[in-house]
């Protein structure tokens, strides 16, 4: 069955009155990228990785957050850390205050000291986290609302955790599908303010793939978000819903045809980005973007 609901919404904007919001973000160049061992199913240390590629794509999508007048800044690389480019993981940042992450496996442990180091110094409020979680990889704000993956990656107790923090409503989805092992693989925020176009209000909206979730999430999302695009498997897939959105512009996976499609629908403007090579590692455009929120610099 076709989970797509390509049909324009009665609300849908056009292009010209979806509103682009300002972000900053921290990205990582993948200058030591290299699959070396497997935490995830797209993970296979026998292909090859090209890591000249990859930072020859990640550029591509560095180059146009500037383009689009966002602001980047550069976490540096460290040697043996090769998943340390998906700073999607390295916290989640609301209000100049940045939860740092615990990473499941001990194989990216070692990620934790090097972004609650640069939060530090960057001048973030910096909580040091008891609970095992990946950062905005399973928790993403939608409106005034957190919504948080767990299943493979981030424990239920991080959900308590990230809710003290920020003091801010948690809804917990469990994902069911080892291939979208983080929330960021199958749900993406389109509108990550509730905001005000073509003189009314803006709702904060989402897209998501419904089957990588459990029934109980299912309803939620269905209940929450009933204007929410609905991605077909097909795009889900080659991880289309990995993908970050100011608004207006949302970055995606050049594979994602259907959904290039609903966003365009919808008044989106999708922004086609590869990152073929990082696929290989189980990331894309999202994981490879941690949104800095409010923060003092
Ligand atoms: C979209 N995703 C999944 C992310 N937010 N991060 C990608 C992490 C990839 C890394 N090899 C791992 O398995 O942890």
């Amino acid at each position: 069955m076709s989970t797509q609901n390509t049909a324009p919404a009665a609300h849908a904007l056009s292009a010209s009155t979806r509103m682009q919001h300002h972000r900053r973000y921290l990205m990582c160049r993948p200058e030591h990228f290299t699959v070396s061992y497997t935490i995830n199913p797209w993970m296979v240390p026998a292909n090859p990785t090209d890591t000249a590629v990859a930072v020859r794509q990640w550029q591509t999508l560095y180059d146009t957050y500037l383009a689009l007048g966002h602001e980047v800044e550069l976490i540096d690389p460290v040697e043996g850390l090769p998943d340390m480019v998906y700073t999607a993981n390295g916290g989640f940042v609301i209000d100049g205050v940045a939860y740092g992450p615990k990473f499941r496996f001990q194989e990216r442990a070692g990620e934790a000291g090097p972004f609650i180091d640069w939060f530090r110094a960057y001048g973030f409020d910096t909580r040091v986290p008891v609970e095992v979680n990946e950062g905005e990889g399973d928790f993403l704000l939608v409106g005034d609302t957190i919504l948080a993956g767990t299943g493979f990656r981030s424990t239920g107790d991080s959900h308590r955790e990230v809710g003290e923090v920020f003091g801010r409503e948690v809804i917990s989805l469990s994902l069911t599908d080892p291939r979208f092992y983080h929330l960021d693989t199958a749900l993406t925020v389109l509108d990550p303010v509730e905001g005000v176009a073509d003189g009314g209000p803006e709702r904060a909206n989402i897209a998501y793939l419904p089957a990588a979730f459990d029934a109980r999430s299912q309803a939620i999302l269905a209940e929450r978000y009933p204007d929410a695009i609905h991605v077909s498997d097909e795009d889900g897939a080659v991880f289309g819903l990995n993908s970050a959105s100011d608004g207006r512009n949302v970055l995606i996976s050049p594979r994602a045809k259907g959904f290039e499609r609903q966003l365009r629908d919808r008044g989106y403007n999708p922004v086609l980005i590869d990152l073929s090579e990082l696929l290989l590692g189980g990331g894309g455009i999202k994981c490879c973007t941690l949104e800095l929120r409010g923060a003092t610099s």
